[in-house]
């Protein structure tokens, strides 16, 4: 017997879409299953003017096939010189629905992120007054933090205190890999929600490191051991509204993964949903569904959820996905879960 399951079509609440060859190639994996999503501003130069983001949003929707739809939901990446009331104007006219918050060298093109938290005070007070969101790459660079601990520590050092002093701020902690980030989210009475990735429901650090390197696997923040990953695929599948899906599909060529210095980043868009659909099955949890990938996430941004829906089956064989996506930078594989998957969108 066939299963299905119809839920409100979802969105992406952390999404790269890179620019130009990159941007045309992965665009159509996301609109095919995805409403909107919230574009990350880790460009080369980074988005950080609204005029910025403006030009990029266009971009997007140049790409993007004629009979396809999807709203891009564009961000400004934080500076030490970001103007809080450049800012403030591109909320104003509904351009922007966020800003992230890079700790300077944390991930990938962070270079131009914060290292003086100081210096952008003037900003958060801006957005906590305005009601706009700062969504958070958690990890600190501090040499001396271990790679595995660096989300707990920046929780601690940075993200409590920049909260502590800064009322009324609404933040997302994006992509948590931790324990501690579940715990310190329903900790926290208001304000506070996280984003949880589709590979992080997924793989473990051993995946990554067991019988050879897997450079598809090493994403940041990097997976840590197992019991975290039950903790993150508690708190997706739990329903609680505080959690919801960003993907943080980022694509890499795949040179440029498998290298002696390979690109931090997880490809995740073409098969997400089905994934998904796998791993709330397996924890009991498909009638949460529609809670982590289609509700959760408006009720935070305060957006209307998708009008339309989206059925999943459940076949009697497994599906098969495309390996890698070709682009005209070079081939850019596909998250592979290493395990069959029954599930499809139906079209
Ligand atoms: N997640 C990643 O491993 N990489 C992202 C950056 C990020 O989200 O930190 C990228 O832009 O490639
Ligand atoms: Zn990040
Ligand atoms: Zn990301």
């Amino acid at each position: 017997m066939t299963q299905s399951l119809t839920i409100a079509r979802p969105d992406d609440w952390h999404l790269h879409l890179r620019d130009s060859a990159m941007l045309k190639a992965v665009l159509p994996e996301t609109a095919r299953h995805f409403d909107r999503a919230i574009i990350m501003p880790n460009l080369v130069p980074p988005v950080v003017t609204g005029a910025q983001a403006a030009a990029y949003r266009d971009r997007i929707l140049s790409a993007l096939p004629e009979e396809m739809a999807f709203e891009p939901l564009m961000t400004l990446y934080l500076t030490e010189d970001t103007d809080p009331a450049d800012v403030a104007a591109a909320h104003t006219s509904g351009l922007i629905k966020a800003v992230k918050l890079y700790p300077a060298g944390a991930t990938t093109n962070s270079a131009s992120g914060v290292g003086d938290f100081d210096k952008v005070r003037a900003v958060l007070e801006k957005m906590a007054e305005i009601g706009l969101p700062l969504c958070v790459h958690g990890e600190v660079t501090d040499q001396d933090i271990d790679i595995f601990d660096r989300e707990a520590v920046f929780i601690d050092r940075v993200l409590d205190p920049i909260r502590r002093a800064t009322p009324g701020l609404r933040v997302v902690m994006e992509h948590i890999t931790t324990s501690n980030g579940v715990d310190y989210v329903k900790s926290q009475a208001a304000d506070l929600g996280a984003t949880i990735t589709t590979h992080h429901l997924i793989i473990n650090r051993n995946h990554l490191l067991v019988g050879g390197i897997k450079p598809h696997y090493y994403c940041l923040p990097v997976a840590k051991r197992e019991s975290h990953r039950l903790a993150l695929r508690a708190a997706a599948t739990s329903g609680d509204a505080r959690f919801f899906l960003g993907t943080d599909s980022a694509p890499h060529t795949d040179p440029n993964k498998e290298s002696a210095c390979g690109c931090a980043g997880c490809f995740t868009a073409t098969n997400t949903m089905p994934l998904l659909a796998h791993v709330f099955e397996e924890d009991g949890a498909l009638s949460t569904l529609e809670n982590f990938v289609s509700r959760n996430g408006p009720a935070f941004y305060r957006l209307p959820v998708n009008a339309g829906s989206m059925t999943l089956t459940k076949q009697n064989a497994p599906a098969s996905f495309p390996a890698k996506i070709e682009t005209e930078d070079g081939p850019v594989t596909v998250f592979d879960p290493g395990f069959d998957v029954y599930w499809t969108v139906d079209t």
